[in-house]
C-alpha cells in the first residue's frame, strides 16, 4: 500500500516549495552556469576581490567552493591578471575524522589558497569562560553551536582582511528544517546554492566531475563531541530523500511530512532577519 501525504497537495507544501525557490526539474549544466555568472557579477558589483568559504569535506561546501573557484578563474582570465581569489579555509575542531574527504575536496576544487584555522582553543576558551561566569556547563549540543559560530568568525576575519565576501552553503533542504546554527553557518554574505535541494546539489557535483565519494557521503553537521559524525538524517528524523521529495511537490509519507512541516513552522525565525516591531510574519 502506498502511503501518501495528505498534505502533498496542501497549501503549505506549495508555499514552502515557492518560498524556498525549489524547481522540481533542473538542468544541472544551466544551473552551474547561472550560479557561476551570479558569483562573478556580484563580486564585480561589490568591488570584492573574491570569496572565502569553510571547506568541511561535505557535499555542500564542496559544491559551493567549486562554483566559487570557477567564478574566480573566469574573472581572472577576463581581467588578464590574478586579481581575484578564492580562499578555502579548513576549520577543524581537533582532529577531524573525515579529514581525507576535506583534502579530496580541496584537490577537486583547486582553490587559489588554502588556509587552516584551528578552532579548538577558541571554542574551549568560550565554553570555559561561560562556566567560570555562571558556574554551569554548556551542554555538548550548545557547544556544537559555539563551534559553528567560531567558524563563522574565522571566515569573516579572512574576508575582512583580504577583501573577500563570505560564502554560505544554505540550500532548500537545509533551510526547510532550519538545520543550521543561527549566526553560525547560517551567517554569510552570499549563498550560491540557495534554492537547490540535496539531490540537485549532487547532480551539479556529478556534472562538475566531482569524485563520487564526496557527493554520495552521508551528510553530517559533525558538531557534537559525544556523537562524532552524527548523520543529519538521524538528528532530523527524516531522510533527505523525503525532504527532497517534499520540496519537489511529490507525495511523502504522512509521518515524514508531519516532521518536516513541524520543523519548518518552528524555525521561521531562522529564515527571517531579527524580528522588529514592523514584522508580522510571527503573528500568522
Ligand atoms: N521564536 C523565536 N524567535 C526568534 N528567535 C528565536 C526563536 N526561537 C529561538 N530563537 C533563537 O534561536 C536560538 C536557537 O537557534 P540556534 O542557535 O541556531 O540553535 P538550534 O536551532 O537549537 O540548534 C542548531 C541546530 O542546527 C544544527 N546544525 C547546526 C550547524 C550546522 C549544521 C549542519 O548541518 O552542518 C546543523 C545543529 O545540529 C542543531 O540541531 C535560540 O537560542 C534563540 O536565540
Ligand atoms: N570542519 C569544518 N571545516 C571547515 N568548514 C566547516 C567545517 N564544518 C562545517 N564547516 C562549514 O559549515 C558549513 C555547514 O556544514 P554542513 O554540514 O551543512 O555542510 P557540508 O559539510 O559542506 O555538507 P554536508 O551537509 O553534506 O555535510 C559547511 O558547508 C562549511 O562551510
Ligand atoms: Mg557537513
Amino acid at each position: 500500500m502506498t502511503h501518501t501525504n495528505p498534505n502533498n497537495s496542501s497549501a503549505l507544501q506549495s508555499k514552502v516549495q515557492a518560498a524556498l525557490r525549489v524547481e522540481p526539474h533542473i538542468d544541472a549544466a544551466a544551473e552551474i552556469r547561472r550560479r557561476v555568472d551570479f558569483l562573478k557579477q556580484y563580486a564585480l558589483k561589490a568591488k570584492s576581490k573574491g570569496y572565502v568559504l569553510g571547506l568541511s569535506g561535505g557535499q555542500d561546501s564542496t559544491l559551493t567552493g567549486k562554483l566559487a573557484q570557477l567564478a574566480v578563474n573566469e574573472l581572472n582570465e577576463e581581467a588578464g591578471e590574478d586579481r581575484y581569489q578564492f580562499i578555502a579555509v579548513r576549520l577543524p575542531y581537533g582532529v577531524q575524522q573525515d579529514e581525507a574527504d576535506a583534502q579530496e575536496a580541496i584537490r577537486f576544487i583547486g582553490p587559489t589558497r588554502v588556509v587552516t584555522i584551528h578552532i579548538k582553543a577558541a571554542v574551549d576558551a568560550s565554553v570555559h569562560e561561560f562556566m567560570q561566569a555562571t558556574g554551569e556547563s554548556l551542554s555538548d549540543f550548545l557547544k556544537g553551536n559555539v563551534k559553528a559560530r567560531e567558524r563563522m568568525k574565522a571566515q569573516y576575519d579572512l574576508g575582512a582582511h583580504y577583501g573577500l565576501l563570505v560564502l554560505g552553503t544554505d540550500h532548500a533542504a537545509e533551510a526547510i528544517s532550519g538545520f543550521f546554527t543561527k549566526f553560525g553557518d547560517g551567517a554569510c554574505d552570499v549563498a550560491p546554492i540557495y534554492g537547490l535541494n540535496k539531490r540537485q546539489g549532487r547532480a551539479l557535483l556529478k556534472q562538475l566531475g566531482c569524485p563520487e565519494a564526496l557527493y554520495l557521503k552521508q551528510p553530517t553537521a559533525d558538531l557534537e563531541d559525544l556523537k562524532p559524525g552524527l548523520p543529519d538524517e538521524a538528528a532530523l528524523g527524516v531522510t533527505y530523500e523525503q525532504i527532497d521529495d517534499y520540496l519537489e511537490g511529490k507525495p511523502v509519507a504522512p509521518a515524514a511530512a508531519a516532521i518536516i512541516e513541524r520543523r519548518y513552522l518552528a524555525t521561521e525565525h531562522k529564515r527571517q532577519g531579527p524580528v522588529t516591531v514592523y514584522d508580522t510574519w510571527w503573528t500568522e
